[in-house]
């Protein structure tokens, strides 16, 4: 099945306002226009709305990098699914490591993320992932299933399709040492399985993306996989060029 392929750059805890500007300014004449692969920029909370403005009109759209799962209420700190779509916010990354790692996030809570942010009308980025630890431990497939099964859980089979999952070993990220292309579409190819067993049509739909020290000289062998539609980019997304170069790379895959 051909699905749309799909590059995401997590600009995580980077850029003021007037940098992420720069940065989207940089971006728009190099993959404004790019109508076959969904390009995805998830700037900090602070710059959504600029970045959202700067992308109007364009072929870039915008993510948010975590939200919460209730729509209002007390809880000091967070924002809500609402929140972002009143800025014109189209989806979110959900159940990153760092979130998990550092932030307490649980399968539980992304059990109920999930599934509001589509309510919402977001396209929700489900990220899972191995830690260094458990895939010494042939532990992987285990933790993998946990998180592919909690997280979409509570999601309507109707709605699992549009559902983006990226498979992110916690060993890859941010460290230069990206998983092999093998071990990469093995793992992907294993997600896959996992949402074809909550519906064979919407496993074949879903588009798997791939994270962790990708970069514009990895891309292309990355993307080229029949299990791998895209990929989520921390590092390489933070400078015009490269990102552009990852985004070319998924043209041709
Ligand atoms: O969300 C993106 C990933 O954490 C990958 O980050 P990285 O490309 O810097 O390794």
């Amino acid at each position: 099945m051909k699905r749309k392929p799909f590059i995401a750059g997590n600009w995580k805890l980077n850029n003021t306002i007037a940098e992420a500007e720069e940065l989207i300014q940089g971006l728009l004449p190099r993959v404004g226009a790019v109508e076959d692969v969904d390009v995805v920029v998830a700037p900090s909370f602070l710059s959504l709305s600029a970045v959202v403005d700067s992308a109007r009109g364009s072929a870039v759209q915008v993510y948010a990098q975590n939200m919460h799962e209730k729509d209002s209420g007390a809880f000091t700190g967070e924002v809500s699914a609402p929140q972002l779509v009143d800025i014109d916010v189209q989806g979110v990354i959900l159940g990153h490591s760092e979130r998990r790692q550092y932030f307490g996030e649980t399968d539980r809570a992304l059990q109920l993320k999930v599934p509001r942010a589509l309510e919402a009308g977001l396209i929700p980025i489900l990220c899972v992932g191995e830690t260094e630890e458990e895939r010494e431990q042939g532990d992987t497939e285990r933790r993998l299933r946990h998180q592919v099964q909690e997280g979409l859980e509570k999601v309507p089979v109707s709605e699992l399709h549009r559902v983006v999952v990226a498979y992110e070993p916690v060993w890859a990220i941010g460290t230069g040492l990206a998983a092999t292309t093998e071990q990469a579409q093995e793992t992907c190819g294993f997600v896959r399985a996992l949402v074809q067993g909550f519906d064979k049509e919407a496993g074949n739909a879903v588009r798997v993306l791939y994270g962790g020290s990708l970069k514009p000289d990895n891309a292309a062998e990355l993307l080229s996989q029949p299990d791998i539609d895209g990929a989520l980019v921390g590092g390489a997304s933070l400078d015009a060029e490269s990102f552009g170069a990852i985004v070319k790379a998924a043209q041709g895959s």
